[in-house]
């Protein structure tokens, strides 16, 4: 069994999958949909070094795809001990070292450094071109918060999903999009709330803050996730794409002009007249652009 909530009519197994060991990943037996889920459910879903490893690869395999326009993020449970639901509890403290999480144990990369490398996977999440929805059927804690908070859109499990941040308990700081993007979420008032205090919050209280779009009954969760996964894939792709972007742009900066302006010039490409300019050079020729309009 994957998951108590997952329903294998629905899903098959990615090329990848038999790859991993610490996260699944399948994908939509009739849609474009995605489903890549933490499966070290008796850790309430910490993430080690693999663990990150495996999440970066099935999410840059999922970006390959031109069919796929939804990624669902996800914890696998319960855990085999307690019965407890997680979503992700953040970084495995047992595999904290001195520079980072480290390998140790893990015999195809024991001898690499300790790492902090969870920040790619956010950049990669909100990079993506296509929208991401994280799934929480249980505890979303530090790294695990932040990864949520990053994602596009939250769907949560009323009987099992809440949300708490530890970071400052185990001296960690996410201090990018786990506090700052936070904050524009939910208010920097209620954020630093969320840091300061490290009060747990139900999932009608995250949603009532603004960090989580909806709540459902824990044993709909997926199948909701699914049907979101057909709205979105119902859209066109160019449009979500460039709304994704759009909505970054504002707070990522020179890099969020940089992915915004890539797009569009993908769409300049795409063009009668793009195709004049490669021509006229490739010919050896002047370029002709008088039947293109200058638009207002
Ligand atoms: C998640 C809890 C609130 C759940 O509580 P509860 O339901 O009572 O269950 P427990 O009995 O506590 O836990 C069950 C079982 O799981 C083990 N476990 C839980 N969480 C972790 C964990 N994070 N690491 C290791 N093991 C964990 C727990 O020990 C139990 O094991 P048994 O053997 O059965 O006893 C609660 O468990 C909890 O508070 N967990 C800790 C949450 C936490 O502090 N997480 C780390 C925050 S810091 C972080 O995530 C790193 C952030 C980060 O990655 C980062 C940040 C900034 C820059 C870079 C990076 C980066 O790349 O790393």
């Amino acid at each position: 069994m994957v998951s108590e909530l997952f329903d294998p009519e629905c899903w098959e197994p990615t090329a990848l999958n038999d790859e991993f060991r610490d996260i699944t990943y399948h994908r939509a037996a009739d849609s474009g949909t995605v489903r890549i889920a933490f499966d070290r459910p008796d850790v309430r879903n910490a993430f080690r070094p693999r663990t990150i490893d495996e999440l970066y690869d099935a999410l840059d395999h999922a970006k390959r795809q031109t069919d796929v326009g939804c990624i669902l993020l996800t914890g696998n449970g319960p855990s085999p001990k307690d019965g407890g639901w997680a979503f992700c509890s953040g970084g495995d403290q047992t595999s904290r070292g001195e520079d980072g999480y480290q390998y140790d144990g893990d015999e195809e990369r024991a001898s690499e450094q300790g790492r902090l490398h969870i920040l790619e996977v956010q950049r990669l999440i909100r990079h993506v071109p296509k929208i991401v929805v994280c799934v929480v059927p249980g505890w979303a804690v530090g790294g695990g918060h932040s990864l949520h908070v990053v994602c596009d859109l939250t769907l949560a499990s009323e009987d099992h999903a809440k949300f708490l941040q530890t970071d400052p308990d185990v001296a960690s700081y996410d201090a990018g999009f786990g506090s700052a993007y936070l904050a524009k979420q939910i208010g920097q008032k209620k954020a630093r709330e969320v840091f300061f205090l490290g009060k747990t919050y139900s999932a009608e209280e995250a949603a009532e803050m603004g960090m989580v779009n909806e709540v459902v009954p824990h044993e709909e969760v997926e199948e909701t996730a699914l049907e979101w996964g057909e709205r979105i894939n119902a859209k066109s792709p160019t449009a979500m794409r460039m709304l994704k972007y759009a909505f970054n742009m504002t707070d990522d900066g020179m890099v969020g002009q940089q992915v915004f302006a890539g797009e569009a010039t993908r769409l300049g490409y795409m063009t009668d007249e793009a195709a004049e300019g490669r021509d006229a050079f490739v010919e050896g020729r002047d370029p002709d652009f008088d039947e293109f309009a200058w638009h207002y």
